[in-house]
């Protein structure tokens, strides 16, 4: 990777340094951001009061156009720019992402309140060295979308499809977990829900009258169970049950199911087929009737760049970020995110970090570990090492020309080895 003859080592690193200056200088306003966020946790579509916050946030700080409620109900965008380069030339447009969903019950226990401050970080860091330095060598444009229901749904998906991210360039978020690590492998999911209808009936009285549905549902649990062990040691699938009846005495009429199917890449047709054949086995068993919705939108796996990938290592090393070398969480299939759709719409990276706890994503103690301040230091360090990367994008001559041919060259080969995958979005399927 080459660095600008007049642009040279020195300027990158003056860049870099102004970068982590001006995050340093916003350090209480982002802990204040992040802490509000923490204190009221909001599910997937409902983060109203997430939104409201960012959307004040971005709206007090100078030079920012901020549009809220954009595209979803519960999203935002914030833009800044063009600045810098010449009129005519080409504007680079540098995306942020910020989450902000909760979890059902345990609040903040994947720190999403944390990702929301290290996009708005990162995004402060940017202009702010963008501002100072007069001479920006190219048109840039920052772009900060706010993306809810990660958790649930896929709220980015529903913005890629609605345009969101055409135009961006390149786009940055990153994830709270136990270690630092530029890349781990999230997987595709589809969810699918399962509802069975049967017939109420005393229990004891003439239960030959009633048709069990939560007897449909724990069968189709245990055929669930059973095809675990013929799947693959990369899938997964794991689920509840939502509704088991309401008494003993009542033979229950309805029950539901919640599960999530997984697969490292995007073609979950095989799963998906064996899954099915589960839950409809379990109906036919007990007499109940079934449906079988899976979700509206699919997630793929993170398609990687690795150029982006080695920038954010090398500016995370001088930043004393210690990246995992254990085999077993590099390679070990994580959980999944709606940032895999966009991996294959725009390049960009979705490293992990470190919060300052062992504690592991989606408990009570994650939660804790999410608000605590002693998070804030890694929290902060994450979000200059993306804007120190972003400067590399920039600066560095033919370098997002790279990061853009290995995604094309990602995209076509992903494409190959999953010819039958759906598009993004695909429709839901009811039964
Ligand atoms: N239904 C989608 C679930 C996504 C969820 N995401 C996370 O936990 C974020 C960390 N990758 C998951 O269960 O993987």
């Amino acid at each position: 990777m080459a660095i600008a003859g007049d642009m040279g080592r020195e300027n990158l690193n003056t860049w870099k340094n102004k970068v982590n200056h001006c995050i340093d200088e916003a350090k209480e306003k982002l802990f204040l951001l992040s802490k509000d966020i923490w204190s009221s946790p909001e599910i997937a579509y409902e983060e109203k009061l997430a939104h409201d916050r960012l959307v004040r946030f971005f709206s007090e700080e100078k030079g920012w156009q901020v549009e809220s409620h954009y595209k979803l109900d519960t999203a935002f965008r914030a833009t800044w720019g063009p600045f810098g380069g010449k009129d005519g030339d080409n504007v680079v447009n540098v995306g942020f992402l910020c989450e902000y969903d909760a979890l059902p019950g345990i609040g903040h226990a994947c720190g999403h309140n944390l990702i929301a401050e290290v996009g708005a970080a990162a995004a402060i860091g940017l202009k702010g060295v963008l501002e100072s330095e007069s001479n920006s060598p190219v048109r840039v444009k920052v772009t900060v979308l706010g993306t809810p229901a990660e958790e649930d749904g896929g709220g980015k998906i529903d913005l890629i499809l609605a345009g969101a991210f055409e135009g961006m360039d390149v786009v940055f978020m990153a994830h709270p977990s136990q270690e630092d690590a530029v890349y781990l492998p999230d997987m595709a999911v589809h969810d699918v829900n399962v509802k069975y209808h049967g017939k109420a009936s005393h229990a004891a009285a003439y239960p030959w009258e009633g048709v069990n549905a939560l007897d449909a549902a724990v069968i189709a649990y245990n055929n669930l169970s059973a095809l675990r062990q013929q799947l693959k040691p990369d899938w997964r699938l794991h689920g509840i049950i939502k509704h088991g009846g309401l008494k003993p005495n009542i033979i229950p009429a309805y029950s539901e199911l919640e599960f999530y199917l997984r697969t490292p890449n995007r073609d979950l047709s095989c799963l998906r087929a064996k899954a099915e054949m589960c839950f409809r086995s379990a109906a036919m068993a007990t007499g109940c009737q079934v449906d079988i919705m899976f979700a509206k939108h699919e997630y793929h796996n993170i398609l990687r760049n690795t150029t982006l990938d080695q920038l954010y290592e090398e500016n995370g090393r001088t930043l004393g970020m210690q990246f995992t070398t254990d085999q077993n969480v590099l390679n070990t299939p994580s959980g999944s995110t709606d940032f895999g759709n966009v991996s294959y719409v725009v390049p960009g990276i979705h490293p992990y970090f470190y919060i300052g706890s062992d504690a592991l994503n989606h408990t009570e103690e994650y939660t804790a570990a999410s608000g605590a301040e002693e998070a804030q230091f890694y929290t902060l360090r994450t979000a200059k090492a993306l804007a120190m990367t972003a400067v590399d994008v920039l600066l560095r001559p033919d370098l997002l020309k790279e990061v853009k041919e290995e995604f094309a060259q990602g995209v076509f080969c992903e494409q190959a080895v999953s010819k039958s995958a759906p598009p993004a979005g695909a429709a839901s399927v009811p039964h």
